[in-house]
């Protein structure tokens, strides 16, 4: 028989807010290696406040996250960055840095105080450099590049990184819709080609459809969580806006304005 992978991450009947302020509560899913997950919502619903409660930047108000099996609190730091990378809205500070320096950055967790590179971490930079097209770019400083350029870097650092779980707030903001595919199709590489567990919030519902392996709607109630065709079959995605402006059309998977 098969033997079933272990949860990478496992979020039980979470609760997400800001001091007194709940903003979403009972969110349950859990994601399995190689796996590519969109959360959507409406704005203001609670995506990134989620993201960074994943990420410990916040603290969660009540419930159980779990990175493959022990829960975050118990992790110290410096083996939380080993665990889970993150790609966050805010451009870096370190934009005066190169494309190649910034992909370093992601090796912190493993070098020494001087932040000496081995062979190994070399070989980790040039593999993301490869993996995200930035070779022609490696020398290039991060602020003289494209919205979507830079993008690709901060996911490429990510890559680097060398983490089992990634957690990205809207990489694909800014972005045209060739560069918004380019960037989940990237993603989706490298979650089923490197076992990666990808987890990001986007508001582009319809290209999540296409490309995820599952989704967490974020809906101010139930959260539900499922591969999209199940979501669809569930009629999930219909409620999530008011249907006098949009509807959704569950054939084509797609949004369409009532005129
Ligand atoms: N630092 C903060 N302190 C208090 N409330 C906050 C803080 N940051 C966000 N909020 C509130 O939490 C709620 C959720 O915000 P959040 O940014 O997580 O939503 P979102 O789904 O990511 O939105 P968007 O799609 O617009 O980016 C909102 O009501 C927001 O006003």
């Amino acid at each position: 028989m098969e033997k079933q992978a272990q949860n990478i991450l496992s979020v039980s009947e979470l609760a997400i807010g800001y001091g007194t302020k709940k903003v979403a509560e009972h969110i349950n899913f859990s994601l399995k290696p190689g796996i590519l997950c969109g959360v959507v919502g409406v704005n203001g619903i609670g995506k990134s406040t989620l993201l960074r409660t994943l990420a410990r930047f916040q603290p969660m108000l009540s419930g159980k996250i779990e990175l493959k099996g022990q829960s975050t609190k118990q992790i110290p730091p410096e083996k939380l960055a080993k665990e889970l990378s993150v790609v966050l809205t805010e451009s870096p500070a370190s934009k005066n840095l190169t494309v190649e320096e910034l992909i370093a950055l992601g090796r912190q967790p493993y070098t020494n105080w001087l932040g000496t590179l081995t062979s190994q971490d070399k070989k980790y930079i040039n593999e993301s450099l490869d993996a995200f097209l930035l070779n022609d770019l490696r020398h290039k400083k991060c602020h003289e590049l494209s919205d979507g350029q830079l993008q690709r870097v901060l996911i490429a650092r990510a890559m680097a990184q060398d983490t089992p779980l990634i957690l990205l707030d809207e990489p694909t903001t800014h972005l045209d819709l060739y560069h918004k595919v380019q960037i989940l199709k990237l993603l989706r590489e490298l979650a089923h080609y490197q076992q990666k567990t990808i987890l990001f919030s986007t508001h582009e519902i319809e290209l999540a459809i296409q490309l995820c392996d599952t989704m967490l709607i974020l809906d101010g109630k139930n959260h539900p969580f499922g591969g999209p065709c199940q979501l669809i079959e569930q009629q999930h995605f219909d409620g999530l806006f008011p249907s006098e402006m949009v509807q959704f059309d569950p054939q084509t998977g797609t949004f369409k304005v009532n005129k």
